[in-house]
């Protein structure tokens, strides 16, 4: 998704100009899909739309300078457009300096009375001015069929959560509320600032909102309704769906197959993180029933490759064992780092690679076995493609259980040098 919308960006000539806003936990995800040129703002940890947002103002504002009359637009990663949205999206700016609204946003012309979207309701009885925006009277969210059919009369447009506005305007709002305008500041307080969408704490409070309507393809891939609509095949991955199953969808990363009889309707998608199954149309309320689960990641895309956990398991003298495969693609390497609460025992499985333990160099290769204790310093390096099965053992097995001494190799072996 976000490598298909990076390359619309790239066609369209808009990737000099943009960020991408992500999450600290996202960040080597982000990396390894599209290399590590892109820039990125990030946020200390995940809260909402808003936060988000306020925080990429104030990196533009007090970090790059930006002049405050500077138009900045707003956009998910995860839309299904083509290349003719992205024209709208660069009319926006003139749509917010001839109409010197707040917002201008882009509102998608619906093809059905959906329940799942957001909906922009236009000042009635207004036509699109020759510019091409419209005056926004109001907001409604996830409406019912009938309501829906309602809107679509009064030429209702989906809200696909594209927004614009002049940097000012959202640097006044913080100063407002009183919030940091300083990028560190805001980090610093990051924690404190309200879990809330931008379109409940901004736009739906703006005094003047135009919206751009759009008539071409969009389809929100943020739900697996949605987004199996879209892929060709039945099964990805290992499975079987009985005939009688129709329009049943099985998105299997795991290496067991699940097989699925007499089942309309339904979407089951299993990764090393969890089992969904979903009856299609529901599959929207996900998220906010994962909110009660908390579980550590199982499976990571990191920026030198992956990591899968396989086995996870506390002994009853209350000591944890956690089995890890990590591959290492040929050329990267782990940071040099040491552990606080856990030793770890390595057994490279495949490739060649060169180690380091507390300053000392060797080459490694499959069939070798390393013993790393709690406080050893310790780093790997792929010559050729690494796979590594990894034994955890500790009182705490945690991702952020690493002090990082050195990311990059060259820091590292310049360190042995001295
Ligand atoms: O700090 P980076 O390079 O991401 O390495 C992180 C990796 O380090 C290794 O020593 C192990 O502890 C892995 O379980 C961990 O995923």
């Amino acid at each position: 998704m976000i490598q298909r919308i990076w390359k619309q960006l790239k066609t369209k000539k808009m990737d000099h100009s943009a960020y991408i806003s992500t999450s600290k936990t996202q960040v080597d995800m982000i990396t390894s899909q599209l290399g590590s040129n892109v820039p990125l703002i990030i946020e200390p940890e995940r809260r909402d739309t808003y936060p988000a947002i306020a925080l990429a103002a104030t990196y533009f504002y007090s970090k790059q300078g930006v002049d405050l009359n500077e138009v900045i637009v707003v956009m998910p990663v995860d839309p299904y457009t083509d290349y003719q949205f992205f024209d709208k999206v660069k009319e926006l700016e003139d749509a917010i300096r001839q109409s010197d609204a707040d917002i201008a946003l882009i509102g998608v012309q619906p093809t059905s009375p959906s329940e799942k979207y957001g909906y922009i309701i236009p000042v009635q009885n207004t036509l699109k001015t020759s510019e091409g925006y419209i005056p926004v009277d109001s907001f409604t969210e996830k409406p019912s069929k009938d309501e829906a059919a309602k809107l679509l009369r009064q030429n209702a447009l989906w809200n696909c959560g594209v927004f614009s506005f002049r940097l000012g305007y959202l640097i006044q709002l913080l100063e407002e509320k009183k919030l940091p305008v300083e990028f560190d500041e805001l980090v610093e307080k990051y924690d404190q600032l309200p879990k809330i969408s931008f379109d409940y704490e901004v736009v739906e409070k703006a005094d003047r909102v135009v919206a751009i309507p759009y008539h071409g393809t969009w389809r929100d891939l943020g739900t697996w309704d949605t987004l199996t609509a879209d892929i060709q095949t039945k099964v990805i991955g290992k499975g079987i769906i009985s005939d009688d199953s129709s329009n049943t969808h099985v998105v299997n990363e795991l290496d067991i197959p699940i097989a699925v009889v007499g089942v309309p309707n339904v979407v089951v998608a299993a990764s090393p993180d969890g089992i969904l199954v979903s009856e299609k149309s529901e599959s929207h309320r996900v998220k906010d029933l994962v909110k009660k689960i908390d579980q550590r990641p199982m499976f990571e895309e990191r920026r030198w490759g992956w990591y899968r956990v396989l086995d996870y398991q506390t002994r009853t003298d209350g000591t944890d064992i956690l089995t890890k495969r990590l591959c290492l693609y040929a050329g990267k390497n782990l940071s040099y780092q040491y552990h606080q609460m856990r030793s770890e025992v390595w057994t490279i499985v495949a490739g060649i690679g060169e180690f380091v333990l507390n300053d000392r160099l060797i080459r490694v290769k499959a069939g070798d076995v390393v013993r790393i204790p709690v406080h050893a310093k310790h780093a790997i390096k792929a010559i050729e493609e690494l796979e590594i099965i990894e034994i955890q053992m500790g009182t705490r097995l945690v991702e952020e259980d690493i002090v990082r001494l050195f990311m990059s190799w060259d820091d590292l072996l310049d360190s042995l040098r001295q």
